[in-house]
């Protein structure tokens, strides 16, 4: 069974803007699906009604089967564990005023009760943090530092221990890498793809980046103006039946 299932999503907000138009696509266990797209074609919207910070007008989001827009708060508690998302600015997404430590603890303390942890353990505060820092390849001294003390780059891979302290299954990555230097850029998308494995996670990574797309993903989904265009395996990319809008994104890669 999919992990995610997405089908005929419609979302068009009070302004009459059509974000999303009938969107439908799977996305299984332990993949990752690229999503890629030009700005402003429906990519975050979708992410917000995945996290179900936006509500989708028709159509259907289940998770293992189940549809989420049916869950009321208490229901939507678990799922919000188990699937987190991860931003492209991290300094928007971090706190300013919580040391990086008190951060990563912040977002564990929202689900502790609930949390049957597999690859962590916590036994102190210190102890759990320490080994998110090191499952992102961080030093341990940044723990008490501010976000303001640490690079981009640093501080992406902050906002991934937070997405994974709460061991989720799903974690959507929305341009992770696009406010970073290519140097980073690169050693944050190895990161992602260790952490896969390691993890057993499955991610949606959405990008206006074909070429990250594409390096990251094992199956693509093409979205122009809010709709679904063309989604094929990552090998046939360059394949002569891909669908114009694909083709014109792979002249410009
Ligand atoms: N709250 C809102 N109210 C009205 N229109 C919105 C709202 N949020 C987004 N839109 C519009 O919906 C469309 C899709 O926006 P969205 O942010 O999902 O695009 P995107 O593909 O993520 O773009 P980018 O890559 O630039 O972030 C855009 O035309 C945008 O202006």
């Amino acid at each position: 069974m999919s992990l995610l299932k997405v089908k005929e999503v419609k979302k068009t907000f009070k302004s009459g803007k059509a974000a999303l138009n009938n969107v439908s696509f799977h996305l299984n266990k332990g993949e990752c699906l690229g999503l890629v797209g030009e700005s402003g074609c429906g990519k975050s919207t979708l992410a917000r009604c995945l996290l179900r910070v936006e509500k989708i007008d028709s159509g259907s989001i289940s998770f293992h089967g189940e549809a989420i827009e049916r869950l009321d708060e208490r229901r939507l508690h678990p799922y919000r564990k188990k699937i987190q998302i991860v931003f492209q600015n991290p300094s928007a997404a971090l706190n300013p005023k919580l040391k990086i430590k008190e951060s990563i603890i912040d977002l564990y303390e929202q689900y502790h009760h609930s949390l049957n942890l597999n690859h962590f353990s916590y036994t102190s505060k210190e102890q759990f943090v320490q080994q998110l820092l090191d499952a992102v390849e961080l030093p341990s001294e940044l723990a008490n530092r501010y976000p303001h003390e640490l690079s981009g780059g640093q501080k992406q891979r902050v906002t991934i221990a937070r997405a994974i302290s709460t061991e989720p299954e799903l974690i959507v990555l929305d341009e992770p890498t696009a406010s970073l230097d290519v140097i980073s850029q690169k050693a944050v998308l190895t990161l992602l793809t260790e952490l896969r494995e390691t993890l057993n996670l499955s991610y949606l990574f959405i990008s206006h980046d074909l070429a990250a797309v594409s390096h990251m993903s094992q199956r693509i989904i093409v979205m122009n103006s809010g709709e679904i265009v063309d989604q094929f395996n990552q090998e046939h990319l360059f394949s002569d039946d891909r669908h114009p809008y694909t083709k014109e994104l792979v002249s410009i890669f």
